[in-house]
């Protein structure tokens, strides 16, 4: 069985470089793209096992267009009908730009050759290219020819295109170019290239400047050598050939010497292509002086296919040449340019790869999260003095989305990946510039995450996570302690001396924080004091909720511009120690992010997302009860009570009036009420959640809209007193039209003064709270009377009407 010798110099001949003496490419740089030439149609297409149908030329040749090849070898028209056809439909449709050269190949053969010339019949721009090939394998095994008469067979045909080419321009008015290659060039004698090309040139006659050069082109066909030995072949070419000005020197190289090869990602089974040697060929030797690059787009071509021509003007770009092709929209040219070739672009080729703008490795990613934070520094002070943006990104060699790519996919997260990577991505999609010291303590978490289940973190892996560990982005990720509403008062300092080192605030002023938290679930308002808002609430939730933390950290930021900004801040929680330096050593600590439009509510809310990781599912006190009220206590202790117990957070003016009436019912008590009568006394004054029967009780009702719609017609059965009576009336909403109804069975006037509503519970147990102040007014009576009424039910309307009822029932309405 062969295998693989011990000394291959017994089977490989070594390839024989030209020793070029004072090389002057080594030493040279990039100014300007060479002439491209797309040769997808021709040897891209016929390198694939299932050349593409008609159909898929057209589209592939748009593209081309689209994307600025003003040259395009459309063909190898004498091959078969299928080429011959896709190029008379090009002329037909008149699908040829102006300034569009197409290019067609023929071999030095007289039939193919007329052949060709009939496919081309009636175009404007038309680039002849012949070739045969001249190394001395071909010379001696395909021709049997020697160097003389492969001269005479290159001059031979180039006398017939000469020929046709002067019959067509005068039938059709066709400008012509002729490019000859000397295939094989790359293994040919150099000077025996120089010699036939010079043949070539004496016998086309027709060589000038400009548009009128003959174009050489001198393939790789096969890579056999080196890049640089190429590049040597080509200065030498270049400076031997007569009459260089007339002379467009054209590379045409192949990926022999280096390709990668994958399996398919998707399929597992084809195998696919990724830029290789052909490009190293290609700048070495276009530095070596050629005009002008034929490849394929990603590479596709014969055997590891030609050099890729995206790759290399995108190589020109980055830097700061312009390449004249445009792949603003890479993506949309990948799609076309793989379902025709049906070979899909390798995951890692340059520039066009799904994974070459992204980073896995943690050190990459903070270098990359770290270079785009410097880069918006930069790009803000270039532009504030006029001056342009310039790109430097670590590992990023080109920016993603001038290619039409999005900076999505630029960090990935695995197991090897880092807490920049993780807060980039946080900051990407949460817009959340984590400190430094939580993005430590969130990679922990995702880094389990990643160990535990062995596979790619997703964005929406990490998002999801940063919401649940910090209970933040609404219902589904709270905590057990919630935010509802606050209060941050100022008041002075009772003794500035004795105020701790606290810089949240002035020295000589103390804030107060009064809120309403949910705790697991249930309303609480809680009060405290501190040097600033954050302090309070953790004096408050020290005092009502025995949760004993200190701060340890605290930062901020903007989200957004603007009247949509808001704020961001993070903190740090650790748990209070017996002194203060105990305290900072904590190892132990919460992190907590908040979100508010006020800047105070971001750190209260960060300062409760905290909190809830301290707590756990430890139990908090419950509400005490035995807290009494007395003549001394104040109109917001009372209502605080009611939140607390009932859930009802009551408006200004109600919290008045109730007030009154505790003020009524401790003086009648001897000065005191307890908290549960308190609520009791609450429930019967104003019928909430009490069954009994009242004066006037909602029994059914129905609202339908009347005249334009702007109106409602109220007709219900009300029971007064027990009786039940069908009422109507007309108003411009609920409310007021049940009111009509009810001056049917009124004397007197009833008028709405003030409205207003919450919601209580969550989810399918939420409901309605309504509370509605009635004013009545009766003849003969000076004064107008007030009171006020709470209704509550799962329909908002419903709610609404029960409120007005029961307020008339505080009233000493008169029936008629
Ligand atoms: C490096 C390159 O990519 S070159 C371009 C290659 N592309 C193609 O070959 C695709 C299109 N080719 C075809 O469709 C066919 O080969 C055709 C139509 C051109 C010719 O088909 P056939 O006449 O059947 O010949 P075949 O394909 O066997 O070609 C080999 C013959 O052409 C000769 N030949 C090969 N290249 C050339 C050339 N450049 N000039 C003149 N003759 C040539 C060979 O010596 C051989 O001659 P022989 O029959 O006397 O031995
Ligand atoms: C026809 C020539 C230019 C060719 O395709 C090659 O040598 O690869």
């Amino acid at each position: 069985m062969p295998c693989m010798l011990l000394n291959p110099h017994i089977k490989y001949k070594p390839y024989t470089p030209l020793k070029l003496e004072n090389r002057a490419w080594p030493t040279k740089t990039f100014t300007k793209a060479p002439i491209w030439l797309s040769t997808d149609l021709r040897d891209g297409n016929q390198a694939l096992a299932n050349p593409m149908t008609v159909e898929q030329k057209n589209i592939f040749y748009d593209t081309l267009v689209k994307c600025g090849f003003k040259e395009i070898e459309v063909a190898y028209p004498a091959a078969s009908d299928t080429d011959f056809s896709f190029v008379r439909g090009l002329v037909e449709g008149g699908k040829v730009p102006d300034d569009v050269w197409i290019q067609v190949l023929t071999p030095a053969r007289e039939d193919l050759i007329r052949r060709t010339f009939e496919a081309i019949a009636g175009f404007k721009h038309v680039i002849i290219h012949m070739y045969n090939a001249t190394s001395p394998t071909f010379r001696n095994v395909v021709f049997h020819n020697t160097k003389e008469q492969t001269i005479d067979l290159a001059v031979k045909h180039t006398k017939i295109i000469r020929q046709l080419s002067n019959e067509y321009a005068a039938k059709y008015g066709t400008r012509f170019k002729y490019e000859y290659s000397p295939e094989t060039f790359s293994q040919t004698e150099v000077e025996f290239s120089v010699e036939i090309c010079n043949a070539v040139k004496a016998t086309w006659g027709k060589a000038g400047t400009g548009d009128e050069r003959i174009i050489f082109n001198l393939p790789a066909t096969v890579e056999v050598g080196p890049p640089n030995h190429y590049a040597d072949q080509i200065e030498y070419f270049c400076s031997h050939i007569t009459e260089r000005e007339k002379v467009v020197v054209s590379l045409h190289p192949h990926n022999d010497r280096g390709k990668s090869f994958a399996l398919d990602p998707y399929s597992l089974l084809i195998h696919v292509h990724s830029s290789g040697t052909g490009i190293a060929a290609t700048e070495l030797a276009f530095l070596g002086g050629a005009d002008r690059v034929e490849g394929c787009l990603f590479g596709n071509g014969e055997r590891t296919g030609n050099v890729d021509i995206v790759n290399l003007a995108l190589n020109l770009y980055t830097q700061g040449i312009p390449p004249n092709l445009d792949f603003s929209d890479l993506q949309s040219i990948i799609d076309i340019v793989t379902s025709c070739n049906d070979l899909p672009v390798h995951p890692r080729h340059p520039y066009a790869g799904e994974l070459v703008f992204t980073a896995f490795s943690g050190s990459h990613q903070d270098a990359i999260k770290k270079g785009f934070e410097a880069q918006s520094v930069r790009h803000a002070q270039a532009a504030a003095k006029g001056e342009p943006l310039m790109w430097d990104v670590p590992y990023m060699p080109i920016d993603p989305a001038d290619l039409g790519c999005s900076y999505e996919a630029v960090i990935r997260v695995n197991s090897q990946s880092g807490k920049g990577g993780i807060a980039y991505i946080v900051k990407q999609h949460l817009q959340l510039d984590m400190p430094r010291k939580m993005q430590i303590s969130f990679y922990q978490i995702i880094q389990g995450i990643s160990d535990r289940e062995a596979r790619e973190v997703t964005v929406e892996d990490i998002t999801t996570a940063f919401r649940t560990k910090y209970y933040l982005g609404g219902p589904k990720y709270e905590g057990r302690l919630v935010l509802k509403s606050f209060r941050i008062t100022t008041e002075p300092s009772p003794d500035p001396i004795s105020q701790t080192n606290d810089d949240e605030d002035a020295p000589d002023e103390r804030r107060r924080f009064d809120g309403t938290i949910s705790v697991d679930g249930v309303l609480r308002v809680i009060r405290g004091d501190g040097n600033g808002p954050l302090s309070a609430l953790l004096d408050a939730l020290r005092t009502y909720l025995e949760i004993d933390l200190t701060l340890r950290e605290y930062s901020e930021h903007t989200i957004g511009e603007g009247q949509n900004a808001k704020a961001a801040s993070y903190i740090e929680l650790v748990a209070s120690g017996p002194d203060v330096k105990e305290t900072r050593k904590a190892t132990q600590s919460w992190w907590g992010v908040g979100i508010d439009s006020d800047i105070a509510g971001s750190g209260l809310r960060a300062i409760l997302s905290a909190a809830n990781s301290a707590i756990g599912d430890r139990p908090l006190p419950e509400l005490k009860l035995d807290v009494g009220f007395n003549v001394a206590s104040g109109q917001a202790d009372v209502a605080d009570a009611i939140v607390n117990s009932l859930n009802l957070q009551l408006p200004r003016r109600f919290q008045a009036s109730f007030f009154e009436v505790v003020q009524r019912a401790t003086a009648n008590s001897g000065g005191k009420i307890l908290f549960e009568d308190l609520t009791a006394l609450f429930q019967t004054t104003y019928g909430y959640e009490i069954a009994d029967e009242w004066h006037f009780a909602l029994r059914s009702f129905k609202l339908e809209p009347i005249g334009d719609g702007s109106h409602r017609l109220f007709s219900g059965e009300l029971a007064v007193d027990g009786q039940v009576q069908s009422v109507s009336g007309e108003g411009n909403g609920p409310l007021s039209s049940a009111l009509a109804a009810l001056h049917t069975l009124i004397t007197g006037t009833l008028s709405i003064r003030e409205y207003a509503e919450h919601s209580v519970g969550e989810g399918t147990e939420v409901k309605a709270v309504s509370f509605v102040e009635l004013l009545y007014e009766k003849e003969g009576q000076k004064q107008k009377e007030a009171a006020w009424g709470v209704g509550s039910d799962t329909n908002i309307t419903t709610s609404g009407l029960k409120a007005v009822l029961r307020a008339a029932n505080r009233l000493s309405v008169v029936g008629k």
